[in-house]
C-alpha cells in the first residue's frame, strides 16, 4: 500500500522535454531518434548504480522496436530518475542489456537508426508497485507522494507556480524544475575571450555570465569542456592549480562561461596563491552580470569543510548559485561512500543557511551525465536575467 501513482502521456523528444498530459491509468509514450541521442540523453542514469534512498524512478513496461532491423522487445525499465526522496526505498534494475544491444545501429549504417520506444509506466513511490499497478482504480491525485516530497527541495524557477510542478518538469538527476523560461541550450561555438589577474580587468559588457567555482581539481575546467563539447578550451590537469586566472569564454556571441582558479589549492606555487576570500569577495559582489554561481563539488569524495564554508559564504550573501556535483561517475566499491550519499550528505549539511533549496544537479565530464540537462538550467537562469534586464 502506500501506493500513489500518476497517470500521464508523455511523449519525450530527444533533447527535448517530456510533454506530459494527464491520461488514464497510464503513462505511455513515443521515443524517436537517433539511437546515440537518445543514448547520451538516459545511458548515464541507467548506469548509476542509486542507492535505497535516492531513487524516485519512472519505471515500467518498455517495448522496444527498431524500425531497420524489425526487432521487438519487452522489459522492464528505467525511464528516468529524480534523487533525494529518503522514504522511497528499494532498488530498480537499472540496465536493460537488451535495450542497449538494440540501439546499437546496424553495421551499414551506423549514423542514423530510426527505431521508436513505447512504453507504459507508473511513477511510482515504491519500486515494485507497478505490478499491483495495474489492479489499483483510477486515483486522479495530481502529483504523488513522492513528488510532493521532493517539491518542498525543489528548486522552482521564476514563472512557475510550485503548485503546478508535475513530476516531469523536474530534470533528471537534478532538483531542478524547468519553466518557461527555459530553451536556447545549444551550444554553438565558443570564444576564449580573455584572462584577467584581477576581477576589475574583466570585459566590460552587459552580457551575462556563469562562473565555475570550486576546489581545485574539482573539475571545473573539464566541465567547461564538456559543456562546450571541446577538448581543449579550457586547459585541465591532474595537478591542482592548473587555472591561476579568471578565463572569460564567450559563448555563442551571447553569454560568458568564466573558468576561475580553484581554492584550496595547497599544491600550487607560492607566487600564485592569492588572498582568495577578498580574491572571491571582489568578483562576486561588484561583477553586476554575473547570473549564477555554478560551485562545483567532488561527489567522489564526502563533503570537504572548505566547500561547505564556500556554500555558506555565498548562500549568506545570497548570491545565485547552483551545486554541480561532478565526477558522478566515480563508483566507489567496498570502502568510501558513493556519489549519491555524498551528495545526500553535503545538501544536508548546508541547507540552513538557505531560504530556499539552491538547484544542484548531477554531472560526470567522463560520461557525459547531466550536460544537456545543465545546459536548459543554465538557460533558463539566462534568459530570466535578460529579460529582467530589457524590463
Ligand atoms: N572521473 C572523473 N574525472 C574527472 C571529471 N572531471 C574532471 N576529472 C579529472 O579531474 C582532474 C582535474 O580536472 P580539472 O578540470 O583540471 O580541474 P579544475 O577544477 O579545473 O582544477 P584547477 O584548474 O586546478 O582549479 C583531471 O584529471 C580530470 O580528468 C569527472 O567528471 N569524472
Ligand atoms: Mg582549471
Amino acid at each position: 500500500m502506500g501506493m500513489q501513482a500518476k497517470e500521464k502521456m508523455v511523449v519525450v523528444h530527444t533533447k527535448v522535454q517530456a510533454m506530459v498530459q494527464e491520461k488514464g491509468q497510464m503513462v505511455e509514450g513515443q521515443l524517436m531518434g537517433k539511437p546515440r541521442d537518445i543514448l547520451s540523453r538516459f545511458a548515464p542514469h541507467f548506469k548509476l548504480d542509486f542507492g535505497k534512498e535516492m531513487l524516485w524512478a519512472l519505471q515500467g513496461n518498455l517495448s522496444i522496436r527498431n524500425e531497420t532491423r524489425g526487432i521487438e522487445c519487452e522489459g522492464i525499465g528505467l525511464l528516468g530518475l529524480v534523487c533525494d526522496t529518503p522514504h522511497l526505498g528499494g532498488r530498480s534494475r537499472l540496465l536493460n542489456p537488451q535495450f542497449s544491444l538494440l540501439f546499437r545501429s546496424p553495421p551499414h549504417s551506423h549514423k542514423f537508426c530510426p527505431f521508436s520506444l513505447a512504453f507504459w509506466a507508473s511513477i511510482s513511490q515504491e519500486p515494485n508497485c507497478h505490478r499491483a499497478f495495474a489492479a489499483k482504480a483510477q486515483r486522479p491525485t495530481a502529483i504523488s507522494e513522492a513528488a510532493r516530497f521532493v517539491r518542498t527541495v525543489l528548486f522552482v524557477p521564476p514563472g512557475v507556480n510550485p503548485d503546478d510542478v508535475t513530476d516531469d518538469m523536474i530534470l533528471p538527476g537534478s532538483n531542478i524544475v524547468l519553466g518557461p523560461y527555459a530553451g536556447d541550450a545549444k551550444i554553438k561555438d565558443v570564444d576564449f575571450v580573455k584572462s584577467s589577474n584581477r576581477p576589475k580587468d574583466c570585459p566590460k559588457d552587459d552580457r551575462p555570465e556563469f562562473a565555475m567555482l570550486g576546489r581545485s581539481n574539482v573539475g571545473k575546467s573539464s566541465l567547461i569542456n564538456f559543456l562546450v563539447r571541446k577538448k581543449e578550451v579550457a586547459l585541465t590537469s591532474k595537478k591542482p592549480g592548473k587555472t591561476q586566472l579568471i578565463n572569460h569564454f564567450l559563448v555563442n556571441k551571447s553569454w560568458y562561461i568564466v573558468d576561475l582558479p580553484g581554492y584550496g589549492f595547497a599544491n600550487a606555487p607560492e607566487s600564485a596563491r592569492m588572498d582568495w576570500s577578498s580574491f572571491t569577495k571582489g568578483y562576486f559582489l561588484n561583477r553586476e552580470t554575473l547570473v549564477s554561481v555554478l560551485l562545483l563539488i567532488d561527489a567522489s569524495v564526502p563533503p570537504q569543510k572548505i566547500d561547505l564554508d564556500c556554500a555558506n559564504w555565498l548562500g549568506r550573501n545570497n548570491m545565485s548559485m547552483t551545486f554541480v556535483f561532478t565526477k558522478c561517475d566515480k563508483m566507489k566499491g567496498g570502502k568510501g561512500r558513493r556519489p549519491d550519499e555524498n551528495i545526500r550528505n553535503f545538501l544536508e549539511l548546508i541547507k540552513e543557511n538557505y531560504r530556499q533549496h539552491p538547484p544542484w544537479i548531477m554531472t560526470s565530464s567522463v560520461t557525459g551525465l547531466g550536460r544537456d540537462e545543465l545546459l536548459f538550467h543554465m538557460s533558463q537562469l539566462r534568459n530570466y536575467w535578460n529579460n529582467e534586464e530589457t524590463d
